[in-house]
């Protein structure tokens, strides 16, 4: 629970004009999880809503220095990235996480801490060989030289989303398409009662 003052979640989300939500996205290495998390990050924010993109690489700068890719580091990981969006959503923020997030028990503790409104999953859903030929990092080479062990999808597991809210097909769609299926789910869920003027 949130330390509770006598400012609630409530009252900042009038301040803010809309509601705080949590955009979850998962997906392998070089799916597109940044790229899509930012994309509708700039909508939001063009539509003004108050946002905060948080992910894997700025985590683990910080927050997650100690944590490095075993199985257990990955899930310590989401269990903070989880409590970090938690407390900006009590902000009344939209917080955009990206995080591979590989495993399902993970994620669903990380929906657990939200009301069902406040959360949306997206699953950020590309064949790994397509990840691979895109390697935006250089990371699947490296990893297929066995230089970078535990890699996901290579030498360590993803768990495909069972109940995703939304999924992106993002070697199919463009990314302009992704938003855009994206932003049907949030949108509609932001507003905060009929004085918001959200479109
Ligand atoms: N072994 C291994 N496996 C996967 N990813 C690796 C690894 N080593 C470094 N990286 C880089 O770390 C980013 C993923 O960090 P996350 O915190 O999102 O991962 S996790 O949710 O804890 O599994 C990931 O970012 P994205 O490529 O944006 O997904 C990589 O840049
Ligand atoms: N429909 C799409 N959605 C998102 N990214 C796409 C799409 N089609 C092609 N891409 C490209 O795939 C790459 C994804 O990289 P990135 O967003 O860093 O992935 P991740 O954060 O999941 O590691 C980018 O170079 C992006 O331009």
């Amino acid at each position: 629970m949130p330390y509770q003052g006598t400012i609630g979640r409530t009252e900042r989300e009038r301040l803010h004009g809309h509601k705080g939500m949590c955009i979850w996205f998962t997906g392998l290495s070089g799916s597109g999880k940044s790229t899509l998390a930012s994309r509708v990050e700039e909508e939001l924010h063009r539509r003004g809503v108050s946002t905060y993109l948080l992910d894997g690489d700025h985590l683990r700068r910080g927050l997650s220095a100690d944590l490095g890719f075993s199985d257990q580091d990955r899930r310590e990981q989401i269990r903070r990235a989880a409590h970090v969006a938690r407390l900006f959503v009590d902000a009344g923020i939209v917080v955009l996480s990206a995080f591979i997030s590989p495993f399902e028990a993970e994620r669903e503790m990380a929906r657990a801490q939200f009301d069902p409104d406040s959360f949306v999953e997206v699953f950020v859903d590309c064949p790994l060989e397509v990840c691979a030929q895109r390697d935006p990092k250089g990371l699947y080479v490296k990893a297929r030289q066995g230089v970078i062990p535990q890699f996901t999808g290579i030498s360590s597991p993803y768990e495909r989303p069972l109940s995703p809210d939304v999924t992106v097909e993002t070697a199919k769609l463009s990314v302009c398409e992704c938003t855009g299926r994206i932003l049907d789910a949030v949108i509609p869920r932001l507003r905060h009662d009929s004085s918001l003027g959200i479109t």
